[in-house]
């Protein structure tokens, strides 16, 4: 089956700033799909170029089979979009909008709208400029799925919601993928996303380090935290550690203790296999997304060598 989404090598500049450079990914039908990004990463930047709202300096995108540069306008009409900063107009009322937006979409749309205010319990009567930053967001969401769209592309989506209208929100995401609709959200706001995405991006200024499932990042990859009995130990344990058939993501030190996050292939754990002299205890931990997420954001950061571990102790 065709991806929704085809992005092939993709770099975006403004002036000094890189905001992409040669992003590449495929998103497939029916999942939930998040790009993770500190501010600034090139998120937005990317989700333009898909609505065929900015142009890319290089490479080509694709979004359902539509070439994103010459066929923006089919992309536009067939996707829902909730942008990160949305412009409402403050005068109409919540039914209004829905009608006048009504006018772009096929029949049904007007229906479908009212039918998602209800649901999330907005009134139909009030002025958007007497709405609240969430309930402002609520319309952007109806407005954006009354077509039924088969893609729907989230920048920061719960910004603004409180905890429980969040939730729900985004299980609503979860059940749209369900029933073979695709969504694409943008977020830095890792711990949320977490329990409603099925693959995960993590973009690092304007390069995509990593795409996987979130299950499977979650099985593979764990926290090892080690305790020596003397520096030497430990500083003979970081010296085979590159032997190791594992994926160092982070490894940190205070004093006889080692904190390592690695990835390893299955389920196999070859850091139980360390066969050295004064290792008093070795212990695996479960990692969050947001670990996860943090140590491929600081890898480049806090890389320590058994050399650096030397001069500290
Ligand atoms: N129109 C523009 N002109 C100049 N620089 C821009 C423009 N749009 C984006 N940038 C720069 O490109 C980089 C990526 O910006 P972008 O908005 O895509 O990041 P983001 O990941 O969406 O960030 P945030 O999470 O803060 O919204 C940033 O350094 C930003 O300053």
């Amino acid at each position: 089956m065709n991806p929704v989404i085809r992005v092939e090598n993709i770099s975006k500049r403004f002036r000094k700033v890189e905001a992409l450079r040669g992003v590449s990914l495929e998103i497939p039908r029916g999942v939930v799909w998040a790009l993770l990004g500190r501010n600034g990463a090139g998120k937005t930047t990317l989700i333009k170029i898909l609505l065929g709202l900015l142009d890319p300096d290089d490479g080509k995108a694709e979004v359902l089979g539509y070439d994103c540069q010459r066929e923006s306008l089919e992309i536009r009409r067939r996707v829902g979009y909730v942008p990160e900063q949305p412009g409402l107009y403050e005068w109409m009322r919540v039914d209004e909008i829905g009608q006048f937006c009504a006018a772009f979409y096929p029949a049904g749309y007007f229906t479908a709208y009212l039918e998602h205010i209800k649901k999330f319990g907005l009134d139909p009567q009030k002025k958007i400029k007497e709405l609240s930053k969430g309930m402002r967001a609520m319309v952007l969401l109806a407005l954006a799925i009354s077509h039924d769209p088969d893609l729907l592309i989230l920048d920061e989506p719960t910004s603004g919601l409180d905890v429980i209208v969040r939730r729900q929100f985004l299980e609503s995401m979860v059940d749209r993928a369900a029933t073979g609709k695709t969504v694409f959200l943008a977020s830095h706001q890792v711990h949320e996303v977490e329990r409603v995405t099925d693959i995960v991006g993590f973009l690092k200024e304007g390069r995509l380090i990593l795409v996987d499932e979130v299950e499977k990042l979650k099985r593979e990859i764990r926290r090892w935290v080690l305790i020596f009995d003397n520096p030497q130990s430990l500083n003979a344990f970081l010296n085979t550690l590159t032997s190791f058939p594992l994926e160092i993501i982070q490894q940190t030190r205070e004093g006889l203790e080692c904190h390592i996050i690695a990835r390893s292939p299955g389920d196999s754990e070859p850091i139980r296999q360390v066969a050295i002299s004064g290792l008093r205890s070795i212990d695996a931990f479960p990692c969050s997304l947001e670990e996860i997420f943090t140590a491929y954001m600081n890898r480049e950061t806090q890389p320590i060598s058994s050399q650096q571990t030397e001069e500290v102790s």
